[in-house]
């Protein structure tokens, strides 16, 4: 799987790193709201795990899967729920994880529908941000990096569901896509 890898672009001690501050910043945001942390699965899931354990306030954790319809690496903002949550949000301050930001069409589907679910609050942290392909006025309120226009893959970030083990973030090599 390694030699599939043409460049690491943030390491795993960077991520860590970037977790720890996070976890702190979440800390001191959420200390008095006993935040509701929602996953959306599958890639966010081992910043989720990562993440959880660098807060120090209670929280409560749910997760949702939603797939959006497109190519393995375009994706088209149709949104369909696989998994919904167990828990009701009305009155919660709910805080979304996610591992990436590209069209924005995912997150701003998911705000909607929180918000039409009665959250007292919605926020979203996101461990990649890839603004240059917004298709809608989306900013996270919390991001770990802001990276350039390309297809990454590991630590949760897939194609063809594979490399989400990887505990980096990486490009793959131009020959994986044309197996
Ligand atoms: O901003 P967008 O253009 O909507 O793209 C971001 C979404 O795409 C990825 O999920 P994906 O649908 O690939 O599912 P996965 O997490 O199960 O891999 C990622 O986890 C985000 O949810
Ligand atoms: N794996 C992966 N999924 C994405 N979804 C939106 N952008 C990306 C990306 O760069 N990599």
């Amino acid at each position: 799987m390694l030699n599939e890898i043409e460049r690491v672009l943030l390491t795993e001690e960077q991520l860590q790193e970037k977790i720890l501050e996070l976890g702190h910043t979440i800390s001191e945001d959420y200390y008095d709201k006993n935040p509701l942390v929602i996953c959306v699965l599958k890639g966010a899931a081992p910043f989720m795990s990562d993440l959880i354990k660098r807060v120090s306030i209670h929280i409560e954790m749910d997760f949702m899967a939603v797939s959006s319809y497109g190519t393995s690496t375009v994706s088209s903002g149709e949104v369909r729920i696989i998994k919904d949550l167990d828990a009701s949000v009305e009155g919660r301050h709910v805080l979304i994880v996610e591992d990436i930001i590209d069209s924005g069409l995912t997150l701003n589907y998911l705000l909607d529908l929180l918000r039409r679910r009665k959250a007292e609050s919605t926020k979203i942290i996101t461990l990649l941000d890839k603004p240059h392909h917004r298709k809608v006025d989306l900013k996270p309120d919390y991001c770990g990096f802001e990276i350039p226009d390309e297809f990454v893959v590991g630590y949760g970030l897939d194609y063809a569901e594979r490399y989400r083990n990887l505990p980096f973030i990486g490009v793959l090599k131009p020959e994986v896509y044309n197996r």
